[in-house]
């Protein structure tokens, strides 16, 4: 059994986030799409990443699901757990951070986690428990616009004592710039004062590296995917990782797609820098809710596309807009109905022989994916930082590169198509 470190993600993009993380850390992953059955094979790998779909469900849906993912990692071998959450911590006022960080404290009878969302390389650092993005205070972000998940509030501390039935404490960045005896003293400090969750300062890769350091011996960590950049080197110190094979690249040959469904202002800005230069199409909310076949008329159109230049589908809209569309058919129904839609459009542009897509959006992602039967993702190349191509496991050969909302540059998806094309 090879299998030293698990992780359960609570978004698709996130997974594939984290995935990368591990393997440029020299780790051999396999990502895994929902809890996988009893008798599935990972192979030689030393990390899985579960994938869930579990960031907006109904919190007793996500407890459950998590935990039923831990009972596998574990009868994998996995002694460190990994809960991989967004770096703009997106969760509702109920959850799902909390809830699902308690049910894993209890079930690894543990009476402390550390909280870290940080991932300082993506504008991502928290400094006295208030996490930032970019320069801004998280809830002044764009995040404070987000369909399903708007962030009001920046105070990490405050978020989990909301979230969860234990008590949050910081670990200031003093502390934690003090390298990880000091973080270490700093954790038993908390533990003794009856804290659970340990919120860690970050505004450098040193500092992740660190408290991954201090985090040797804990059982569950939680964060970000940079918490995961220090983790694989406790491992290595410990003489529980070999040397891992340089990764494997998806060398797919087919169509190329993006479908987006992600609203964040990143995501618009990539779908603005190719609408004049690509065959591009707007879903249409309100015809889909009025039971037209839009979904038919995309793949028509699609398939009527020239061959060679890439081509892009997308529902994603301004806040205005998602506003207006939210108001007339509910939160849940508005997002699941583009959801449904770019999922049902996946697959049939896959049974075209579009075998490679880019797919911007964690909800769309999980709702693509899953639509396509894929089972297992291996993960290749970077495009940009957080997001890497992947690789169907299985099946008719398909590429998939799954961009968290928030990732990428202007160019994204032009550069997605140059990195697959220099494989
Ligand atoms: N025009 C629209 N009106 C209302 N909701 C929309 C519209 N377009 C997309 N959505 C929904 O907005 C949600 C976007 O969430 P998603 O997780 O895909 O993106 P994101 O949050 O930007 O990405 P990430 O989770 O990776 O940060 C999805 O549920 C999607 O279906
Ligand atoms: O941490 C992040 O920002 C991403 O991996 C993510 O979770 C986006 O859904």
């Amino acid at each position: 059994m090879t299998v030293v470190l698990g992780a359960i993600a609570d978004d698709f993009t996130g997974a594939t986030d984290l995935a990368n993380t591990l393997v440029k850390e020299g780790m051999r992953v396999v990502q895994v799409i929902g809890v996988p059955d009893a008798d599935t094979d990972v192979g030689d790998a030393q990390a899985v990443v579960v994938a869930l779909k579990s960031r907006t469900a109904p919190v007793d849906q996500a407890v459950s699901q998590s935990l039923q993912a831990l009972d596998w990692l574990r009868g994998q071998g996995a002694e460190q757990i990994l809960f991989k959450y967004c770096s703009t911590f997106d969760s509702t006022e109920h959850g799902n951070i909390g809830p699902v960080t308690d049910a894993l404290r209890a079930a690894l009878d543990t009476d402390f986690a550390l909280v870290c969302p940080a991932f300082p390389a993506n504008g991502r650092t928290i400094y006295q428990g208030h996490l930032f993005v970019g320069d801004q205070l998280l809830s002044d972000s764009p995040m404070k616009n987000h369909p399903l998940t708007p962030m009001r509030d920046a105070n990490l501390l405050r978020l989990m004592d909301a979230q969860s039935t234990g008590r949050a404490g910081l670990i200031g960045l003093g502390d934690v710039m003090a390298g990880p005896e000091a973080i270490l003293a700093r954790i038993e400090a908390l533990r003794q004062a009856g804290i659970h969750h340990g919120v860690a300062d970050a505004v450098r890769d040193e500092d992740l590296r660190a408290i991954g350091r201090a985090a040797a011996r804990h059982v569950l960590v939680t964060g970000g995917s940079g918490i995961a950049m220090g983790l694989p080197d406790n491992l290595r110190a410990q003489g529980r990782l070999d040397p891992a094979a340089p990764t494997v690249t998806p060398g797919v040959a087919g169509r190329a797609v993006v479908l987006a469904g992600s609203c964040s202002e990143a995501t618009r800005g990539q779908i603005a820098a190719v609408r004049d230069l690509w065959p591009v199409r707007k879903l249409d909310v309100d015809r889909i809710a009025a039971g037209q076949d839009v979904v038919g008329e995309m793949l028509d159109w699609a398939c009527a596309q020239p061959d060679g230049a890439p081509i892009l589908i997308y529902g994603s809209a301004d806040p205005e807009e998602v506003r207006r569309t939210q108001a007339k058919y509910g939160v849940t129904r508005a997002g699941e109905m583009v959801e449904d839609a770019l999922g049902r459009i996946a697959t049939g542009l896959h049974a075209a022989g579009f075998a490679r897509m880019v797919v911007a959006g964690g909800e769309t992602s999980g709702a693509v994916v899953s639509a396509l039967g894929v089972t297992a993702l291996r993960i290749g190349p970077e495009i940009a930082t957080g997001v890497p191509w992947t690789e169907a496991v299985g099946g008719t050969p398909l590429a998939l590169a799954l961009k968290s909302g928030n990732f990428g540059g202007p160019a994204f998806f032009d550069d997605a198509f140059a990195v697959l094309d220099q494989v």
